[in-house]
């Protein structure tokens, strides 16, 4: 006998659980970061990891438009890559992770490198390229839902950061206030696409299991952060150091 699919409520109950459960505002790294507990070092640890991800996300978002056939979907999806790229003169929210970057005393040409990003990072963030690229659209959709508890950890962020450390000011907090605006309209669309596209049990747990990965990318990030660079220090061979791509006036 197939199983029934759930009630959209129902689903959409299943979805935000995963998120109370898995979502990386629960993880160690977090809690430290907006407890004000870091490191200036853990801090730029995070900045020049976290960049790999960021900039990688209109490339997965460009991924994803080259494989809808529908124009309506694609028109729908294509501000996303605005958001980060930019677009007729306006900044996007690379260039304001950039000036975070800069903020907290690295050299931004460094960060944009890549070249100090850790082993698990890349691997986590391109096997998030990689699913977007090769999973069916219903997947790959739900794999982006994370950012339904986006809005939730950026406020937190946006808080923990100005009340605990001296760099963050309007200009280096301007990409997570920008997130809040951009992140709600993006994550409405996302959700109500895979409520209306996960029409049976199968479907539903396949998107559901697309979430948990993307949890999964996002934790990952954060165990490799916090084995790399949180005392026992463990700095994987190829990734930032102390003291490396530092602006001139920080070094
Ligand atoms: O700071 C965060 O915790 C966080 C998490 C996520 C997320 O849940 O994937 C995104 C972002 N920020 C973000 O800024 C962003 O632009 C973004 C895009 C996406 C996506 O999967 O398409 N996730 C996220």
């Amino acid at each position: 006998m197939t199983a029934l699919p759930l009630s959209r409520e129902a689903f959409e109950a299943r979805l935000r659980q995963i998120g109370a459960e898995r979502y990386h505002d629960r993880h160690p790294f977090h809690h430290r970061l907006h407890g004000g507990d870091c490191t200036p070092d853990e801090v730029r640890a995070w900045v020049v990891n976290r960049y790999y991800y960021q900039s990688r996300i209109p490339m997965k978002d460009a991924a994803f438009m080259s494989r809808v056939e529908d124009p309506a979907l694609r028109r729908a999806w294509r501000s996303r890559i605005e958001d980060h790229d930019g677009a007729d003169g306006r900044e996007g929210g690379i260039a304001r992770w950039l000036k975070l970057a800069e903020a907290v005393g690295l050299d931004p040409a460094y960060v944009a490198s890549a070249r100090g990003v850790m082993p698990a990072t890349r691997f986590a963030v391109d096997a998030y390229v990689r699913f977007v690229r090769e999973k069916t659209l219903l997947e790959a959709v739900a794999s982006s839902l994370t950012e339904l508890f986006a809005p939730r950890i950026h406020a937190e962020r946006i808080e923990g950061l100005l009340r605990h450390y001296a760099f963050a000011d309007d200009i280096s907090m301007s990409y997570f206030r920008k997130r809040l605006d951009e992140a709600p309209k993006d994550v409405a669309f996302g959700l109500a696409w895979v409520l209306d596209h996960a029409d049976t049990a199968e479907k539903q747990d396949a998107a559901a299991a697309a979430l948990e990965f993307k949890t999964d990318v996002l934790w990952a990030q954060l165990d490799a952060l916090w084995h790399g660079y949180v005392a026992p220090a463990r700095i994987p061979p190829g990734a930032w150091r102390p003291g490396e791509g530092l602006r001139a006036q920080a070094a």
